[in-house]
């Protein structure tokens, strides 16, 4: 939808399917929804996610549930996904993964990339995303980074997919119509398959947690240990929640670092500038920690700058449920879905002069242009329903961006550089994203035995 509207007009109605959508395309406008936007937000209604869980007898989470109980849920989840504190005592735990998939890329390139090429590198970060929230949220390590991926596992991902690829299609339908539809019973089955697996990993959570007070231990964990600890959900309301952020943090989080890569591989100058800084902040073999990548602003720039220019989340909704709402010069009624277009609006050349240049040094400190609208570019939303995994997305992608351009120089595909962005509910690369990964300590020391011949 966002590819209908052009910087200069503001707004207009689009249909999709049942459903009548203003766009919005100005930051100024965005802003005037936004901070409209009342106590309880609500972006669409999510029927399809719905049903399934009133089916199943199993609870929304903050993705699907609305008013006082989706603020409840929030009020629970918040701070051990978005205080600084916690946040970054997820980082061991987050780099563990990263080292498993700095080996694998040597070992894809070496099996499968003639010593070089990694091939359709999305699909690969897709499961390090994956591993990476899952150690997170379940505190347990799933094995998608293995040669051999376990079968209930790759069924999990897979699981995933298919709800992502049947929900747009069954929106287009009458609820009424939906246990008529075979896309209805495939979507019912994904669904189940998800709620299986993460109602095992919780089992297996409790057991643990009930064996350690048994024997008098000291009860540590990340995420899941802390839900059940607290007391403060039910195991259904956990299982809820906790499938929600799983399905929200993995394609997000591994289709910006894809783009991240793919920008760095064509612009040698910044990935140098950027290697610099990790080199400089974290030399030899030190690991970056969280209070290591404080000092890492043009790594933060870059990633800052990839989301401008492949916000993920092209655009947003908002459902004014409780209010009328004001844009621009007219009165909106009750129930107006509109629809944001971050993705147009990013590329507003009188917020981002030369919008189509990769430039991270707009995102550093003293640099800043006067006009940048705080709208400009919101890549995770804006106020009290704005991504949830935000602190944590970000930890992810900034431990992993530094650790692989410390490791490795990359490059474009010979065979052809440009991959375009596609919309299939998130902004995805149309084809598979192939780039050269050169070992840095490999061409350091062919450089210096060059050196030492021409001596
Ligand atoms: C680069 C990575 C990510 C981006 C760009 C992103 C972006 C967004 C955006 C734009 C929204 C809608 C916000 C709004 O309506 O104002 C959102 C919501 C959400 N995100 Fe993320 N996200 C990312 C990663 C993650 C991760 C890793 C998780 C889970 C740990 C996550 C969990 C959620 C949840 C649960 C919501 C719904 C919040 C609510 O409705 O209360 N996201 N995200």
């Amino acid at each position: 939808v966002h590819h209908l509207v052009l910087p200069g007009f503001f707004f207009n109605i689009s249909k999709y399917g049942p459903l009548v959508v203003v766009n919005v395309a100005s930051a100024e406008l965005i802003e005037q929804v936004l901070r409209q936007e009342g106590r309880h937000p609500v972006r669409t209604e999510m029927p399809h996610w719905r049903k399934y869980r009133e089916l199943r007898n199993q609870a929304q989470g903050p993705l699907t549930e609305i008013g006082a109980k989706w603020q409840r849920i929030r009020s629970i989840l918040n701070p051990r996904m978005l205080k600084p504190k916690h946040v970054s005592s997820y980082a061991n735990t987050i780099n563990e993964v990263v080292t498993d998939f700095t080996e694998r890329v040597a070992w894809l390139r070496d099996t499968s990339g003639r010593g070089v090429m990694v091939n359709d590198l999305t699909a690969e970060l897709y499961k390090f995303a994956f591993e990476g929230i899952c150690s997170v949220l379940f505190e347990r390590r799933m094995g998608c980074l293995n040669e051999m991926v376990p079968e209930e596992t790759q069924k999990f991902i897979f699981s995933v997919g298919e709800m992502f690829r049947l929900s747009p299609i069954i929106v287009l339908f009458p609820q009424s119509m939906w246990p008529y539809l075979p896309f209805w019973k495939q979507f019912v089955e994904a669904w189940d398959y998800l709620f299986k697996i993460a109602e095992e990993l919780v089992q297996k959570k409790m057991e643990e947690i009930q064996e350690k007070v048994h024997l008098q231990q000291d009860v540590e964990g990340a995420y899941l240990t802390h839900l059940l600890l607290s007391e403060k959900m039910t195991v259904t309301e956990i299982l809820g929640s906790i499938t929600e952020l799983l399905l929200a943090g993995v394609d997000t989080t591994s289709n910006t670092i894809s783009w991240s890569l793919y920008l760095l591989a064509k612009d040698p100058e910044i990935q140098e500038q950027l290697y610099q800084e990790v080199i400089s902040v974290c030399p030899g073999d030190k690991v970056p920690a969280s209070d290591d990548i404080a000092r890492m602003p043009y790594l933060k720039a870059v990633i800052r700058e990839t989301l401008r220019l492949y916000p993920v989340v092209p655009g947003n909704a908002r459902l004014t449920v409780e209010n009328e709402i004001v844009v621009g010069d007219h009165l909106f009624p009750k129930k107006t879905l509109f629809h944001l277009c971050h993705y147009t609006v990013s590329y507003d050349e009188n917020i981002f002069p030369d919008p189509h240049a990769f430039l991270p040094q707009r995102w550093l400190r003293g640099t800043e242009e006067k006009s940048k609208h705080p709208f400009g570019s919101v890549p995770f939303g804006f106020g009290i329903r704005a991504c949830l995994g935000r602190r944590v997305a970000e930890l992810e992608m900034y431990l992993l961006l530094s650790r692989l351009i410390k490791h490795y120089e990359v490059r474009p595909d010979p065979a052809g550089t440009t991959v375009k962005p596609i919309t299939r509910t998130l902004l995805c690369p149309a084809k598979p994203i192939n780039l050269q990964f050169l070992d840095r300590r490999v061409q350091q020391d062919e450089q210096r035995a060059t050196a030492g011949v021409s001596l």
